[in-house]
């Protein structure tokens, strides 16, 4: 894999890089970056988690003048966290060069946004509704804008945004560069593409499996009504570092995390019926780790970076594989291991082999976790906690008091009973969840456009076989191809994410057709 220094960046920029912690090219980006440096349309896609952000994001920020005072690079982005990570990423690797860029996104004052458009941002990163609104109000111009960078294009038409990108992309110079990046590429993409892009590079990384290959998958059968007995035992068993718990609707994702939060778990619930507060505040408390589980709606699908996500949980299957895709990639990024775990009632088996067939991928089926795997789990994580604080924390005034207490007690029972308490077992909470429908299996028409040859082969795939050449494939190289990961210097990703699709019925799951309007909300 390539070294950024190989590109032929400006200095301040590779600078930049190197202060993320960057050390190799992802593969996507040893592609993309040399073909967007010529000025090439492209349409670019590789595995969750695997540096599409830097692959655009680095070319565009290498062209763009320091002297420049228009807006010249537009990003689009399904969600409002997402605009505000990409804003941030971008803001990273411009931090030596001083571009400036701006965030735009529904649900925060326009007020502010205005203001801030003042400062002459030469790249801004927006949602399609809220950019709409300021170019109607005359406070966006796009007449100057040179580069268009789509993130997640088919989500954005998913969410019913065609008509508003379309016209947004009107009002854009002919001769611009255009970028259109996602991890899963259906087949609305392909004609989204024919209109927009000119003479476009197809640049895919997909191995024949378009999963991240570092995340291990597996589902468990249950009925409805076990599932969140099932959910706190895997919890329990598994405790994840940060996990993420993917539900059908808000409503779902309201109850689960109360009920989480009663059995004593630090959990939040993240959904589009939020307010922008709400929703930075919770994205916030997720990203430095006062919650370490957070409920979602397919609001947090999409190219949500938090570094530490160790878990996904399909609480409720996703009615698409697409989503599937993007769900589980939210662990297993960057070249770090993940797991993903599905419930799966006993209707909804089908759907799973359809999401199989379509991802050919193997879900390996798994027990429910015994209450003795649980509680296992649990006290073992309360055990480790223990023995840190023995190494680590100055506990000598709480000294005298274990002096006093194993004179008079038996030490095994003293231990024992602390471990009981910090363990916090408030499993006698009674818990009831509205039960939701199953998810039918909805098998795509037999076109050319399913059976998994979206993922693999034709136009968008190498047709590698899994782990042979893929992006951090974890066979043989050793180097996960080519991902290095990042030095510390890198510190913690940081920033607030929201996005705006769960405004729609799609994501809460039903199975009507798709691309209503999105609501005033974004
Ligand atoms: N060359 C690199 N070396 C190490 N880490 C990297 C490199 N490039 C990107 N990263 C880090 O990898 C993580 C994932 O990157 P990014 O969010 O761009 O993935 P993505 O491909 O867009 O995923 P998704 O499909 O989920 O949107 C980020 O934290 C990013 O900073
Ligand atoms: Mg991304």
């Amino acid at each position: 894999m390539k070294t950024f220094a190989e590109f032929g960046l400006e200095p301040k920029v590779l600078q930049a890089i190197t202060e993320l912690g960057f050390e190799e090219s992802t593969p996507i980006q040893s592609k993309a970056i040399p073909i967007a440096l010529t000025g090439t349309d492209l349409i670019g896609q590789a595995q969750t988690g695997t540096g599409k952000t830097a692959a655009f994001g680095i070319p565009l920020v290498n062209k763009i003048p320091v002297t420049e005072e228009r807006i010249v690079a537009l990003i689009m982005t399904p969600t409002r966290e997402l605009a505000i990570q990409v804003s941030e990423e971008i803001g990273k690797l411009t931090r030596y060069k001083g571009l400036r860029s701006l965030p735009i996104y529904g649900g925060q004052e326009i007020g502010r946004q205005i203001r801030a458009l003042k400062k002459k941002p030469q790249i801004i990163i927006g949602t399609p509704g809220r950019l709409l609104d300021h170019i109607n109000r005359k406070t966006i111009r796009l007449d100057d804008v040179q580069t268009v960078v789509l993130d997640e294009a088919d989500e954005m038409l998913d969410m019913g945004f065609m008509e508003d990108i379309t016209s947004i992309l009107k009002l854009v110079p002919e001769n611009r560069h255009t970028m259109l990046f996602s991890a899963t590429m259906p087949p609305n993409i392909q004609r989204l593409a024919q209109q927009f892009l000119k003479n476009p590079e197809h640049v895919s990384v997909i191995p024949t499996q378009v999963t991240a290959p570092l995340i291990d998958q597996a589902y468990i059968e249950v009925h409805e009504r076990q599932k969140f007995d099932a959910l706190s035992r895997l919890l329990d068993m598994e405790s994840p570092e940060l996990a993420i718990i993917f539900g059908r609707t808000k409503r779902r994702v309201d109850e689960l995390s109360e009920a989480l939060q009663k059995r004593g778990y630090s959990a939040d619930g993240l959904h589009g019926d939020l307010s922008q507060n709400q929703r930075d505040n919770v994205m916030r408390k997720f990203r430095d780790g006062s919650i370490d589980v957070l409920v979602a709606t397919d609001v947090a699908a999409r190219g949500l970076d938090v570094s530490g996500v160790s878990h996904v949980i399909n609480f409720d299957l996703p009615q698409d594989p697409e989503s599937y895709v993007h769900r589980i990639g939210r662990t297993g990024r960057a070249g770090k291991e993940g797991t993903a775990w599905s419930f799966v009632t006993p209707r909804e088996i089908d759907h799973l082999h359809f999401i199989e067939k379509v991802t050919r991928q193997k879900i390996a089926k798994k027990p429910l976790p015994s209450i003795a795997e649980a509680i296992e789990g649990k006290q073992r994580v309360t055990a480790e906690r223990i023995l840190e604080f023995v190494e680590n924390d100055a506990i000598n005034e709480f000294k005298a008091i274990a002096i006093q207490l194993l004179d008079q007690y038996d030490s095994v029972n003293l231990l024992a009973s602390a471990i009981k308490l910090i363990t916090g077992e408030k499993k006698d909470v009674n818990i009831e969840l509205t039960p939701e429908d199953p998810i039918r299996a909805k098998k795509r028409k037999p076109d050319v456009r399913t059976s998994g040859r979206r993922f693999s082969g034709g136009n968008f795939g190498s047709g590698n076989r899994p782990g042979s050449s893929g992006p951090r494939g974890r066979s043989d190289s050793g180097s996960r191809g080519g991902y290095g990961g990042r030095s510390s210097a890198s510190g913690s990703s940081t920033g607030g994410y929201n996005r705006d699709r769960d405004s729609k019925p799609r994501t809460e799951g039903r199975s009507e057709p798709r691309r209503p309007r999105p609501s005033s909300n974004e």
